[in-house]
């Protein structure tokens, strides 16, 4: 079932039904069909359409930010603001597009070569709840520009997300053989998987998800990328402005209430900073981030995106505490899905909450001896998504660059996607890179024609 709950109140307000496995066929067949000629309409047509569709996420961005804010509770500016990096990433495709698909001459011994770049078929995209604009806009704006056709799953509690999204791309232009919305289920995976018509499958979600959907692709010998869960280190080397500081790290991994892959999820602050960074951090904490109405411009602190996501985070740090870390403010639920904002310190390698993702409204502090030993602790985990280091002195950001294991490492800053830098993990954080030119190139036949 696909449901529409409010997290801020637990109150259901729509229900609709899966899709039946015929209606799924239908829909592969539908974008299986497409495929041949939407591939065949000339690369600028594409983009045009994929220019008009960038245009009318502008024009909605209101009205897709209220339906994110009913079906998982995002805070309202924050979905403004997901909409706007919707529009960058249409508008960045539709632009650079064309060129980053042109063909490649390529001198290679005893003649020439060149590299076309084409479109490999229908791909499926299974997308999470937690950007619900953003994450399936990274996906589809590459592949309908290279010509690829695409069949979208969507989180089951975005189903009015999914249907808005579909709207505006066959408003745009977008055949609705070339795009197709479908509620199926995760145990419709499978079947979509391992039909002949569809080429790849694409996937942002959680590490079950992501081993579940890996093993259908390789089962079915399709390509795959996966963008997982991360529990991303965060380094303050040294500040000029611990508050300044303070503030920009609690905003980091306060957003989208802490639901965001690659939020800085363990602060690994230098022990001269240590005691005053946490005491002023706690303190910005508890004090800014108030619960509240997301449909609020004012509220800081909305719900989860569900019930079930709450409690499974309460869980995480009840458990955390039973097993000796410290709980500086916060981690009591509230009515419906809400979970106040929560600091951690004392997280040791014995206790699950050093290695597991907590993606929700908790911050973990850790103490670091030097930049080596700040280092050695980013790196003790099992996921490699993104980095992030603080500090004034160039020479040891890059160079604790050099170390870090991650796929994306940024500096005096936390994250943040933008349509030209490429996004993507290593180790259990996924494979395979989104967003930028390599985002157009995942589901891409790079086709050497020996001239
Ligand atoms: O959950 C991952 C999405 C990242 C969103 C962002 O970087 O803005």
């Amino acid at each position: 079932m696909y449901t529409v709950t409010d997290p801020a109140t637990g109150q259901l307000i729509e229900e609709i039904e899966n899709a039946t496995d015929a209606e799924v066929r239908e829909a592969i067949e539908r974008v299986g069909n497409g495929y041949r000629r939407w591939r065949d309409r000339p690369v600028a047509e594409r983009a045009a359409i994929v220019a008009r569709a960038a245009d009318l996420f502008e024009e909605r961005a209101d009205e897709l930010a209220a339906v994110m804010t009913l079906e998982m509770g995002k805070r309202i500016n924050e979905g403004r603001g997901e909409v706007g990096i919707v529009v960058d990433i249409f508008r960045y495709y539709a632009e650079r597009g064309p060129d980053l698909i042109a063909d490649q001459p390529l001198a290679i011994r005893g003649g020439s070569a060149v590299i076309r770049k084409e479109p490999i078929g229908a791909l499926l995209g299974v997308m999470p709840w937690n950007f619900p604009c953003y994450q399936v806009a990274r996906f589809v704006a590459p592949n309908l520009v290279l010509g690829n056709t695409i069949l979208l799953k969507h989180a089951s509690i975005c189903p009015r997300s999914a249907l808005a999204i579909e709207k505006i791309l066959h408003e745009a232009g977008v055949p609705d053989d070339a795009y197709a919305n479908v509620f199926a289920s995760s145990r419709q995976v499978p079947m979509i998987l391992a039909d002949p018509r569809i080429q790849g499958v694409s996937l942002t979600g959680s590490e079950k998800a992501g081993i579940s959907v890996a093993a259908e692709a390789g089962r079915n010998l399709k390509r795959c990328v996966l963008e997982l869960g991360g529990s991303d280190p965060l380094l303050v080397l040294d500040t000029a402005d611990l508050d300044e500081t303070v503030r920009t790290v609690a905003t980091a991994r306060m957003r989208n209430c802490g639901q965001s892959c690659n939020a800085p999820k363990r602060i690994i602050v230098q022990s001269d900073l240590y005691e005053e960074f946490v005491d002023r951090f706690t303190k910005r904490v508890a004090d800014y981030y108030v619960p509240g109405d997301p449909s609020d411009p004012s509220v800081k602190l909305p719900p989860l995106a569900s019930v079930a996501a709450a409690d499974e985070v309460a869980g995480q740090v009840a458990r955390a505490v039973e097993q000796g870390a410290t709980l500086r403010t916060g981690g009591r639920r509230g009515e419906a899905a809400y979970l106040e904002a929560t600091v951690l310190t004392d997280v040791t390698p014995e206790m699950d909450a050093y290695r597991e993702e907590i993606f929700g409204p908790v911050a973990i502090l850790f103490r670091a001896e030097s930049d080596d030993h700040a280092i050695e602790i980013a790196n003790d985990s099992p996921f490699g998504l993104g980095a992030a280091v603080f500090g004034t002195d160039p020479a040891r950001l890059r160079r604790a660059a050099d170390r870090l294991e991650a796929g994306m490492v940024y500096f005096n800053k936390s994250g943040g996607s933008q349509a030209d830098l490429p996004f993507g993990g290593i180790k259990r954080s996924g494979m395979g890179r989104e967003l930028g030119p390599s985002g157009i190139e995942e589901f891409m036949n790079q086709k050497s024609i020996r001239l």
